[in-house]
């Protein structure tokens, strides 16, 4: 790559938990010599997608080319934390040769587009694509669509209903910027599933645009990287919900962190999780385990009340044995039920 030419940058957006990190896991694993960087933002307390990135990219990304901006959301913050990292990786003795954004899962990709758009960014960035990344079997169980019965709960309780979904516009915000639109979690559907899928996720997209489906985030970095959309110069053909709502905030999502005491029946912790996540409509769980005898740290991962757990390195031998995990709901979620009810 001349020295001179934009480092292309692959934006990955995609709701909580559609498997963003899995897809960025497969791209490093495939990256072929590639030198990368990626910058991984995550919402919550618990770093658990910085964790997962650096124990797989340290090859293809080297030393400083991982920078992980955790506890916020990148849309909100680009002045402060967006740029000064984009600058970090752009000083580094060896330039990358292509950059992977990770948004959280409650980021909206827009504002981060035209950042590339300023001139101190666009002389040297180019935002090869966005990728949205979708949980296929959230999408088809209607997890984006106005649910009944929360706006029965809402008229009950105010009198009205609000009819603006927040999960709903920060999924469409996401679709509505992509240039490649990956439906994950294709395991878990079926062929006619998929196929109606494809065709709603169409109907709300503006333009034509690439799609996929995948299992376990396994698409072609062919086809993934090198999308040469050049989105900072195409923000007209990528509208949001919130250009003119004002400005966008998380109030409509909560997230705190429980402390979790050791176990010594992960699959019943799991079963239990799993009961809670689904009692209290929680969208996201994650963090990690103390096993009781285990040199290992378990690693727990929901999407909504569907759970994978796997130990992912072992303790360190100075670090505490301490169970965390970052619960992640919609504004009301109840705090204090969900902390006890995992025993917190
Ligand atoms: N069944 C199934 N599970 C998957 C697939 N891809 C990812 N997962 C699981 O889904 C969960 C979430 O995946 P992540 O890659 O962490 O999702 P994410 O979008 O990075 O999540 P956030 O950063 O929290 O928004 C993990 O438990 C993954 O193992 C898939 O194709 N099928």
């Amino acid at each position: 790559m001349s020295p001179y030419a934009k480092i292309p940058v692959t934006i990955v957006t995609g709701f909580l938990g559609a498997g963003k990190t899995t897809l960025i896991r497969h791209l490093i694993a495939a990256a072929h010599g590639r030198r990368l960087a990626l910058i991984i933002n995550e919402f919550g307390d618990v770093g658990v997608d910085g964790e997962i990135l650096k124990a797989c990219g340290a090859d293809a990304c080297g030393p400083g080319a991982i920078v992980e901006l955790a506890n916020g959301c990148l849309c909100c913050t680009v002045a402060d934390d967006f740029i000064p990292a984009i600058e970090a990786l752009l000083a580094l003795p060896e330039r990358p040769e292509h950059i992977i954004v990770e948004t959280s899962g409650l980021a909206l990709p827009k504002p981060l587009i035209k950042a590339f758009d300023w001139p101190a960014i666009r002389t040297r960035l180019t935002v090869d694509g966005v990728v949205a990344v979708v949980d296929g079997r959230a999408v088809a169980d209607g997890r984006f669509a106005d649910d009944p019965a929360a706006s029965a709960a809402q008229r009950a309780a105010d009198g009205a209903i609000d009819h603006d979904n927040p999960l709903e516009e920060v999924y469409e915000d996401q679709l509505l910027a992509a240039d490649l639109v990956v439906v994950n979690k294709v395991d878990l559907l079926d062929a006619t599933e998929l196929a109606g899928l494809e065709a709603t996720i169409r109907a709300i997209l503006p333009r034509a645009v690439k799609f996929v489906g995948v299992t376990e985030g396994r698409v072609d970095p062919a086809v993934a990287l090198g999308l040469t959309a050049a989105a900072e110069d195409d923000l007209a053909a990528r509208p949001s919900h919130h250009e003119v709502e004002g400005d966008h905030d998380h109030d409509d999502f909560e997230s705190f962190v429980v402390e979790i005491a050791a176990t010594s029946d992960p699959e019943a912790l799991t079963a239990k999780l799993g009961a809670i996540a689904a009692d209290h409509d929680v969208l996201r769980i994650k963090g990690f385990v103390d096993v009781a005898g285990k040199a290992m740290r378990l690693l727990v991962q929901g999407v909504g009340s569907r759970f994978r757990t796997g130990y992912d390195r072992p303790w360190g031998a100075d670090e505490a044995r301490r169970g965390r995990l970052v619960v992640i709901g919609r504004k009301g979620l109840d705090r204090v039920a969900v902390t006890a009810a995992l025993g917190g």
